[in-house]
C-alpha cells in the first residue's frame, strides 16, 4: 500500500544528494541541485523520465510478491537500481535475519516493529525502506520532508548519517543530521531543504518550536531506531510533543534489540496493524500494573552467539585495582570500560592518563562538547587497541568495529541495559567478551535477573590475587601533586554515590551498603568528601522517626515517605535544586528513575494503614555565611592577598619590616606552596597565628620601649638648657610671649599650661623616676596600646607625644610635660 505523495512543485526535478559532514542538507548537494534547477523542467531527459517511471511501476508490481522466506541476496528483493548499486559497492550483499523479515512488509507500507539482537544489521532494515519509499514517490528537494528518524544520542544518529550516505549515494534526496551541539542557525535555514531528517528528539523538537520554515506536514515515514529508549520516560514528553506535530497518517518504523513497548506506547504513535519482526510470537502488552511493572516487556532480550560473558565479584574499593591490572594484561586490545557517570569516566580517563598503562586512552561521555564527542567516536572506530572509558551514551546502537572487551565496571541498571552494552562486542558475527563487575550486594539479583530473563548462565571469574598490581599509591601520589584531579576525584566519588542513590531498583542498588572511606580512598582520596544528599536524607528519616516515636501526626508519615522517595527519585525535588554548591554540579537528566519495588527501607512498620492527610512540612534551614564558607570562595577563586609597599623619599620600595618578622613556620610555610592542599588547615593556621602574635608584641614593647627613650632624653636637654642661662631665659620667654602673642591672633590660647620650672624644681628626678615607671609598665602599656593605639607602626618614632594625646582626647602628666619641653625647645 503505497500512500499518495502531496504534490509540490518542482517535482521531480531538483535532486540532491547527502554528503558528507555532520549537515549535509542542500549544501551536500548543491552543486547537481543548481545544474538541475538552472535547466527547465522540459530539457530533462525524457527518456530517462520514462525509464525511471516504468522502474517504479514494475517495483511496484512485485512488491506484493515478496516472500522473506525465500530471499537469500539483497538483489532479490524489490529495490531501485540506484540502491541496488549503493550496497552491492559497500559489499552488503546477504541480508540478515531481521533485514530480510522487515523490508518486505516496510516497503509495502506497513508498520513495522522490528526487534533483533546487537549487531544484527538492523540500521539497514529501516535506512532501505526510507530510501525507496521516496524514490516510489519520486521526491525531490522542494517537496520538503519526506522522512523523520529519530535517535536517542547523538552518536548513533552521526552513525545513521553515515551508514546513510553510503547506502543513499546514487539516489538525489538530501539528508540533515540534526542534533544537538551544532550551529543552530545554520541548521534552520536548510531544514526545510532536507528530504530525510536524521535527530535526537530535542533537537527535533527545538526546529519544531523555533523554526518557522520548519514544516513537517509532508513528512510520510517516522523511524525510531532504540525505540525502547525513545519510548521510555526519559524522553517521553519531548517524543509527545514531536509526535503532534506529525501527520497522523503515516508509516512508522521501530526498531530496537530490547522492545519493552506497551500497548499505550504504540498507540501513541498511532500504529495500525503492525508488524512484528522477532518478537517471537510476542505482542506488546497493557501496561502492566505497578506490582509487575518491575519487569519489563521485553520482546527480545538476546545477546549475540559469539559473546562470551563473565562476571567477577568484587568489593567496591578495588574495582580500580582490578581495572588497571585489567587493562595491563590486555594492552593490544580494543576495550570499552561502562561507568555510572560522566565524571567517573572523566576521572578514570584523567587518572590512568597519568598512571600511563601503556595503551592509547579515550573517554565518551555526555558532558564533552559535541565536536569532541564526534572526533572521540572515529577515533575509536579506527584504532586497533585502545580503552575507552564511557557512559552509557555509547551503549547503544553504536557500531564500533572488532571491540575484543566490554568490561561494565559498574552494575546496570537492568537486563536490557546489561544487553544494549554488552552488544558493543560480537558485532555481525565477530568474536567478543564481556566482563561484568558486581559488587557483593548486587551479585545475587543480578545474576539471576540474567539467568530468568536471558536463559543464560554466565561464568564467574575468580581472580587470581597474584595478578592484580594496585595503583593506589601512585594515585595517591598524583592526587597530592594536582589539586585539580583531586577535585574531579572527589566529584566521581560523589557522583557515583549520587548514581546509586538514584536508581529505581533499591534490591540491586543499596547505597546504605557501600562503604564510603573505603571507596573514597581507592579513588585516592585521603579524606572522604561529604555526601550531603545522604545526609539530608538521613536528617529527614530521623525526623521522620521522631515524629513517629512521638506518636502524633501518624497519620503524615505515609505522605512523607511518598514524598522522600519521590525526592530520591528525581534528585531532590525544588528544595534540592535550590540547594548548596555541593549538590550543583549533579544534574540529572534523565527523569525515568520512578521508583518501582522496594524503596530505601526507611522503616521496617512504614507500610502501615497511615493515610495521607498534612505533608510534613521540612524546614528550610538558610545557609549561612560565615567566614569560612568566605575563606573557600576566595579559595576557590584563587585570589591573591594584596601586599603593601612602602617607598622612601627617592621612590624607592623598602622593605616591610613587617613581613620580616614573619614567624620562622609560617615563612618556611610560604616557600613551600606546593604542599598547599588548596583548604584551610584549622589546627596550623591557630599556631602560626599564635606565633605571630607573639611577634607581633614584641615588636611593638621595643617601638614603646624606643618613644620613651627619646622623649626622656628630649626633656633632659632641655631642662639642662634651661637652667643654663637666665638672660637667655629671660629672653625666650620675651620671644615666646611675642609667639604667643602673635600666634594667639590664630592659634590656641597656651597660657593655662602649668610652669615648667615650678615643676621641673620641685621634681628634679621626675624624669628618672619616669623612666623606671616607664619600664616597669611596659606590659600595662602595651595592653593600653593595644585597645587605643593599633597603628602604631605608621607613627613617626619622632613625632611629638602631645599629638597622640590630641588624638586620643587624653591629657596625662606625661603629654603635659611633653608640650611644654617642646615649646621651652622652639
Ligand atoms: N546484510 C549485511 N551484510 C553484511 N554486513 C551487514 C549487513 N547488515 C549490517 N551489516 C553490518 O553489521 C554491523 C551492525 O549493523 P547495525 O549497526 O545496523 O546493527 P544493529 O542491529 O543496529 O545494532 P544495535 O542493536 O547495536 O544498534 C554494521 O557494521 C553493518 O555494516
Amino acid at each position: 500500500m503505497q500512500r499518495q505523495k502531496p504534490k509540490g512543485p518542482g517535482k521531480p526535478g531538483s535532486r540532491f544528494k547527502p554528503g558528507s559532514g555532520t549537515f549535509k542538507g542542500a549544501g551536500g548537494g548543491r552543486k547537481s541541485g543548481d545544474n538541475s534547477q538552472k535547466r527547465p523542467r522540459q530539457e530533462i531527459n525524457k527518456s530517462r523520465l520514462a525509464a525511471t517511471e516504468a522502474e517504479i511501476q514494475d517495483l511496484k508490481t512485485k512488491y506484493a510478491e515478496i516472500d522473506a522466506t525465500a530471499i537469500k541476496k539483497f538483489a532479490q528483493f524489490p529495490l531501485s537500481k540506484k540502491t541496488q548499486k549503493a550496497l552491492a559497492e559497500s559489499k552488503f550483499v546477504h541480508p540478515t535475519q531481521v533485514q530480510r523479515d522487515s523490508i518486505g512488509p516496510a516497503l509495502q507500507g506497513k508498520d513495522v516493529l522490528g526487534a533483533a539482537i546487537t549487531g544484527s544489521g538492523k540500521t539497514l532494515a529501516f535506512l532501505i525502506p526510507v530510501l525507496e519509499h521516496l524514490f516510489m514517490n519520486k521526491w525531490s528537494r522542494t517537496d520538503g520532508v519526506g522522512a523523520i528518524i529519530i535517535s536517542p544520542t547523538r552518536e548513533l544518529a552521526y552513525q545513521i548519517f553515515e551508514t546513510l550516505k553510503k547506502v543513499g549515494k546514487h539516489h538525489d534526496f538530501s539528508a540533515g543530521l540534526i542534533i544537538g551541539g551544532k550551529n543552530l542557525k545554520f541548521e534552520r535555514t536548510r531544514m526545510d531543504q532536507c528530504n530525510i531528517l536524521i535527530c535526537t528528539p530535542g533537537r527535533l523538537l527545538q526546529h519544531m518550536d523555533e523554526n518557522p520554515l520548519f514544516n513537517t506536514s509532508t513528512m510520510e515515514m517516522l523511524v525510531l531506531d532504540e525505540a525502547d529508549r525513545c519510548l521510555d520516560m526519559g524522553f517521553q514528553k519531548t517524543l509527545n510533543s514531536i509526535i503532534e506535530n506529525f501527520p497522523p497518517v503515516r508509516q512508522t518504523l521501530l526498531f530496537s534489540a530490547t522492545q519493552t513497548n506497551t500497548v499505550q506506547d504504540l498507540a501513541r504513535l498511532n500504529l495500525k496493524d503492525p508488524v512484528y519482526v522477532g518478537y517471537g510470537g510476542a505482542t506488546p502488552r497493557e501496561e502492566p500494573s505497578a506490582s509487575t511493572k518491575k519487569t519489563p516487556n521485553t520482546a527480545v532480550l538476546a545477546v549475540p552467539e559469539l559473546l562470551q560473558q563473565s562476571y567477577v565479584v568484587l568489593n567496591l574499593e578495588d574495582k580500580i585495582t582490578m581495572l588497571w591490572s585489567f587493562i595491563k594484561n590486555h594492552l593490544k586490545q580494543k576495550i570499552i570500560v561502562f561507568v555510572a557517570s560522566c565524571k567517573q569516566a572523566k576521572y578514570l580517563y584523567e587518572i590512568f592518563c597519568k598512571l600511563r598503562p601503556g595503551s592509547p586512552l579515550l573517554a565518551l561521555y555526555g558532558t564533552l562538547h559535541q565536536d569532541r564527542r564526534i572526533a572521540i567516536y572515529e577515533d575509536f572506530l579506527r584504532k586497533s587497541h585502545v580503552v575507552m572509558f564511557s557512559t552509557d551514551v555509547a551503549s547503544r546502537g553504536l557500531d564500533f568495529p572488532a571491540v575484543n572487551w566490554v568490561v561494565q565496571l559498574d552494575c546496570p541498571e537492568d537486563v536490557s541495559q546489561y544487553i544494549h552494552r554488552a552488544g558493543r562486542s560480537a558485532r555481525n558475527k565477530t568474536r567478543g567478551e564481556c566482563l561484568l563487575v558486581l559488587t557483593p550486594s548486587e551479585e545475587e539479583y543480578m545474576i539471576s535477573a540474567l539467568k530468568e530473563q536471558l536463559n543464560i548462565d554466565i561464568r564467574c571469574v575468580q581472580i587470581d590475587p597474584k595478578k592484580l598490581f594496585s595503583p593506589r599509591v601512585k594515585i595517591e601520589a598524583f592526587l597530592a601533586q594536582f589539586p585539580e584531579l583531586r577535585a574531579t576525584a572527589q566529584r566521581a566519588f560523589l557522583s557515583y554515590i549520587k548514581s546509586v542513590f538514584l536508581m529505581r531498583n533499591k534490591r540491586l542498588f543499596n547505597v546504605f551498603s557501600l562503604d564510603l572511606d573505603a571507596f573514597a580512598q581507592s579513588l585516592g582520596l585521603a579524606v572522604t568528601p561529604r555526601v550531603p544528599f545522604l545526609e539530608k536524607f538521613l536528617w529527614r528519616q530521623k525526623q521522620l522517626q521522631q515524629q513517629k516515636e512521638q506518636g502524633d501526626n501518624a497519620k503524615s508519615i505515609n505522605p512523607l515517605l511518598s514524598k522522600l522517595t519521590k525526592q530520591q527519585s528525581f534528585g531532590g525535588g525544588d528544595e534540592d535544586e535550590e540547594n548548596s554548591d555541593d549538590e550543583d554540579f549533579i544534574k540529572v537528566k534523565r527523569k525515568d528513575h520512578d521508583v518501582e519495588g522496594e524503596p530505601v527501607k526507611l522503616d521496617e512498620e512504614d507500610d502501615t494503614e497511615n493515610e495521607a492527610e498534612a505533608p510534613l512540612v521540612v524546614p528550610k534551614r538558610e545557609k549561612l555565611v560565615t567566614k569560612a564558607s568566605l575563606a573557600k570562595k576566595a579559595l576557590k577563586k584563587n585570589l591573591q592577598v594584596n601586599s603593601k609597599l612602602k617607598f622612601d623619599d627617592e621612590g624607592e620600595t623598602m622593605a616591610d619590616d613587617r613581613s620580616q618578622m614573619k614567624a620562622l613556620s609560617a615563612r618556611q610555610r610560604t616557600v613551600n606552596q606546593d604542599d598547599d592542599d588548596g583548604g584551610i588547615n584549622l589546627v596550623l593556621s591557630k599556631a602560626l597565628l599564635t606565633e605571630e602574635d607573639q611577634y607581633d608584641k614584641q615588636r611593638f614593647r621595643e617601638l614603646v620601649k624606643k618613644r620613651h627613650k627619646l622623649q626622656r632624653e628630649k626633656l633632659r636637654k632641655k631642662a639642662e638648657e634651661a637652667k643654663g642661662s637666665d638672660d637667655e631665659e629671660e629672653q625666650q620667654d620675651d620671644d615666646n610671649a611675642d609667639d604667643a602673642g602673635s600666634e594667639s591672633d590664630h592659634s590656641v590660647d597656651l597660657s593655662w599650661l602649668p610652669d615648667p620650672d615650678k615643676v621641673y624644681k620641685n621634681k628634679p628626678n621626675a624624669s628618672d623616676r619616669n623612666e623606671s615607671k616607664s619600664e616597669s609598665s611596659d606590659a600595662s602599656d602595651d595592653e593600653k596600646a593595644d585597645d587605643s593605639d593599633g597603628d602604631d607602626d605608621d607613627v613617626s618614632d619622632d613625632e611629638p607625644a602631645y599629638k597622640k594625646s590630641k588624638l586620643t582626647n587624653k591629657m596625662t602628666l606625661m603629654d603635659t610635660e611633653a608640650i611644654a619641653a617642646s615649646l621651652l625647645g622652639s
